[in-house]
Formats: C-alpha cells, structure tokens, sequence
C-alpha cells in the first residue's frame, strides 16, 4: 500500500497549496482499490449493483429467426423494383410461441404475428397495413417494402457464448431486462460498499432542535445522504459530531471501524474550531489540499489503517470496546479512505460529484466512474478567473434551434443550496479559462439521475 506522500510525489507539480482538479483526480485514482468481495443476488435485488464477472450468454436471444410485425411472411427476392406482387395467403397463421412449419412456395405468404418464428425459407414480413387482402390473395404496392424487412434475426441482441454484460457494468434496469432476457434468475455481484457520514462542527443543528443564534441546520449530511442512496451503497450515518477532539475521535474510530469510507463535512480549513483535519491526521495517513476550484477549495483525503487504529486509539485512552465489535463483525479491507469534505453546501455536493462519487464507484468495482459530460452553448456570459477549476450552477435544456443550451441559475455562493435545487448540471469551466461569452460552448456535468 503507498502512502500518501509517495501517491503525491507522483503527480507533476504537486503542490497541495494550489492543487489543479485534474491532479486530485489522478490522486483518488492511485488511493483507491475495488472491494473484492463478490456475493450472488436475486436478479430483482441487483438494480445499482456493480457486475462482478463477465456473464456469457448461454442462450441467443431473439432464440429464433421472427417477425417485428403482424402481417404476412413471405420470400423477398419476389419483390421487384417498380411492381406490385400479389401473393396467396396459405397454411394457418404463426403465433409468436407456435411456430408454422410448412412449406411455402413461390408466389405464397403465411399470416404471420409479431414474435412467431420465421417459417424456413422466409425472409420477409409485409405488415398488415401495407397489404391489402384481396380474397385468399394480398396484394402488395410497389417499392413499399425491400427483402428483408421486418425481420429479426436470431441472436440479433445476444448471441450464445458471446459477453453479454461486463464485468465492472453497474446494473441499470436495462441490464436488468437483459439479464432477464437470458433467463438467469440470479448475478455475481460485488458486495456493497460500505459508507459512513457525518457532519461536524458546534454551529450545527440537527434538524427539530430549535433555531439558536449563529446555528444552522444540517443540511449536508442530508445532501450526501441522498447522493449515496443515489449509488447504492450501505450507509452508516453517524449524525452530527461537535467540534471536540474526544468526540471527533469517538467518530472517527466508529466509521473507520465499520465502512470502506468516511466521508464528513467541515472542519477542514484554517478556523481556530476546525478540529476535523487534525483528527484525521492522528488517526491516518492524510493530505491537506487547497484545491484551484470554486467551489470547494479546502478538501482532507486519506485514510485510516485499521490495524493501526487500535495502536492510535489506545494512546488516546479511547475505549477500544465501544468498536472492536463493530469491526469483528465486517469484512474490510485494511483501510478506510477518508474524504473531508468543506462545510459550505454548495461545495460538499460539487466536491462530491467531481471527485467523491467517482472514488466510490471505484472502490465499488464499476469501469464507469467518470461523470458525463454534455458541450451546450452558454446562453448568457459567464467571468472566470483563468487558474482554477469553476464549477457553476447551471440548467441545460433545449434552446429554440434545436441545440443545447446551459444557463447560469442564480446566486453563485458556496452556500447557497436554493441555485444548486435549480440546476439539472454542473457547468465545468477548466483550469486555464477565462471569461465565457453568451453563446461560447462549455461543458456541463449533467447530474439527472444521479443527484
Ligand atoms: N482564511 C480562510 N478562510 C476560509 C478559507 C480559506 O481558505 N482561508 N476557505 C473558505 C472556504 S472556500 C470554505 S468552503 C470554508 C470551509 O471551511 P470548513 O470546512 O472548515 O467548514 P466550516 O468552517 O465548518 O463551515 C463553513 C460553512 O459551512 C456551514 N456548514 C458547515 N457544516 C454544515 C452542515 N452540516 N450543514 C449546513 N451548513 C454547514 C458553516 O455553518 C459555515 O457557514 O472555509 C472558508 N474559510
Ligand atoms: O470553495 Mo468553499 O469550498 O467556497 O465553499
């Protein structure tokens, strides 16, 4: 396992002052590692779960040569350029699940339903719209039709022994269908990751106490609470944590004793009461980074050694008991990796949706951990600094030609939650940057679905 130093030695012009956004990227990448245990699920339990192995299809799906439509089936090379064909509608109709087996001459058709299986030497489906019946006889119009239409071939969507879904694919209710299709009532899946959260600081309430002077109320926990259930991992909520080294340490040693990862909010910049870094830094291996981004400048990434843990916690006079049993009782790793995220709102969900969630997708095993990127044009001017990464509030819909555009929602400031409510994406304005024009292209990382 590399410590922290040695991952940062790596990245060019490391300086955890001014560290650029592609950097923390490339650091989370080196951090983290995909928990191997697998477990086998229940295909209807397997929605937002990362694919374990590969899955060969045992079947091929369609299984046979069959109609896309209701209508008649006959042999294309009839058709001819410029001609109508005329052709004697024989044999019973096909259903789909009842297949015909009969034979069909030249200047015949059989009935046919959408999903019955082609009869042999069949190539092609009129559908009953375009057929016009003239006693046993249909009558096709010219140049309607081409050989060849209106079938599927066997094995069109998967064939046997072909992959069907890769391992690392997270299981949408696509894949679901999918899996489905092939009859496999159960998956490999990854396990679960585990993740706990937290808020800190003394200002903080939670949510019924009533208003105080100078207090606001959590929202953040609230906001990475729904962002994780948006991915599907365990949750281990650990409420809100006051700005004391005893209970950060309580904290701190419970999450790290049950969950992959940790993730807390505030405490992290220079504040006389910002006692999380510290806290973090006793009990783990940690950087302190002023990221060139806004928002979300100050972040603390690391982790906790769990055999460690207990070394630490012991010279701390910390009650190991109160923990020891939540530890025996999961299968860790060795490690739980520790994302202190700010304390203004706005900046722990950008924080997370740049860099937190695609940490966790790849602790969680998916090869699909970077966020989408859509280009749509500005529709109004956007000031950037060059030197930092900007991350804006935007809605992107569609504009009056047809194409995508993106516009700012309101109020900019890190704490200001009611814009981030408006935006269905994050406009990213990269490092170098400066002033956008109304009408430039820009990237918005789309989050519909995932926030
Ligand atoms: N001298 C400097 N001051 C600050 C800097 C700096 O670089 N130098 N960075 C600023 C930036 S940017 C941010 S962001 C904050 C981050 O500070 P902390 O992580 O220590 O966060 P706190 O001070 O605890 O809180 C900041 C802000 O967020 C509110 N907050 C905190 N937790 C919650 C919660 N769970 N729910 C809702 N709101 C919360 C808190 O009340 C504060 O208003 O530091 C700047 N200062
Ligand atoms: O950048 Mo702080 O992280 O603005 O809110």
């Amino acid at each position: 396992m590399k410590n922290i130093a040695e991952i940062a030695a790596r990245l060019q012009g490391y300086d955890p002052e001014a560290l650029h956004a592609a950097q923390v990227t490339a650091f989370l990448e080196q951090l983290v590692q995909p928990v191997q245990e697998c477990e086998t699920v229940e295909l209807h339990a397997a929605l937002g779960r990362v694919l374990a192995s590969d899955v060969v299809s045992p079947i091929s799906v369609p299984p046979h040569d069959n109609s896309a439509m209701d209508g008649y089936a006959f042999a294309g090379g009839q058709l001819q350029a410029g001609q109508a064909l005329r052709l004697r509608v024989v044999g019973a109709p096909a259903f789909a699940g009842a297949a015909w087996r009969g034979a069909v001459a030249a200047g015949e058709c059989v009935r046919i339903m959408t999903g019955a299986i082609m009869p042999d030497g069949l190539d092609t489906v009129v559908p009953q719209e375009l057929a016009q019946a003239e006693g046993e006889f249909i009558r096709i119009a010219p140049d309607v039709l081409r050989a060849g239409d209106n079938r599927r071939f066997a094995g069109e969507d998967l064939m046997r022994g072909a992959v069907a879904l890769a391992a690392g694919e997270p299981i949408s209710p696509a894949a679901l269908g999918l899996l489905a299709s092939l009859g496999l009532p159960r998956v490999s899946v990854r396990r679960r990751l585990r993740v706990a959260v937290f808020s800190t600081g003394d200002e903080i309430l939670r949510l019924g106490d009533a208003p105080r002077e100078g207090a606001v109320y959590d929202s953040n926990r609230y906001t990475l609470l729904g962002l994780l259930t948006r991915l599907g991992v365990e949750l281990v909520d650990l409420g809100v944590v006051p700005d004391e080294p005893t209970r950060l340490r309580a904290a701190f040693a419970s999450a790290a004793a049950q969950a992959d990862a940790v993730i807390t909010s505030g405490g992290v910049s220079v504040g006389e009461a910002d006692h999380t870094r510290s806290m973090m830094r006793e009990l783990g291996d940690v950087a302190f980074w002023r990221i060139a981004m806004r928002p979300g400048r100050p972040m603390a990434v690391g982790r906790i050694a769990r055999d460690k843990l207990w070394t630490k916690l012991a010279s701390s006079a910390y009650p190991i008991s109160a923990i020891s049993s939540q530890y025996n009782s999961n299968n860790l790793t060795g490690e739980a990796i520790l994302f202190g995220l700010p304390g203004n709102p706005v900046a722990v969900m950008v924080a997370f949706l740049a860099f937190v969630r695609p940490a966790l997708l790849h602790m969680m095993g998916s090869t699909r951990a970077a966020p989408p990127l859509l280009r749509a044009r500005s529709a109004g001017s956007i000031r950037k600094k060059p030197g930092r990464t900007e991350y804006q509030r935007g809605r992107v819909c569609m504009g009056a030609d047809g194409q995508l555009e993106v516009r700012v929602t309101g109020n900019q400031g890190s704490g200001v939650l009611s814009s981030m409510v408006q935006a269905n994406g994050l406009i990213v304005l990269p490092h170098d940057s400066g002033d956008v024009a109304a009408g430039d292209a820009v990237e918005v990382m789309v989050f519909d679905g995932v926030m």
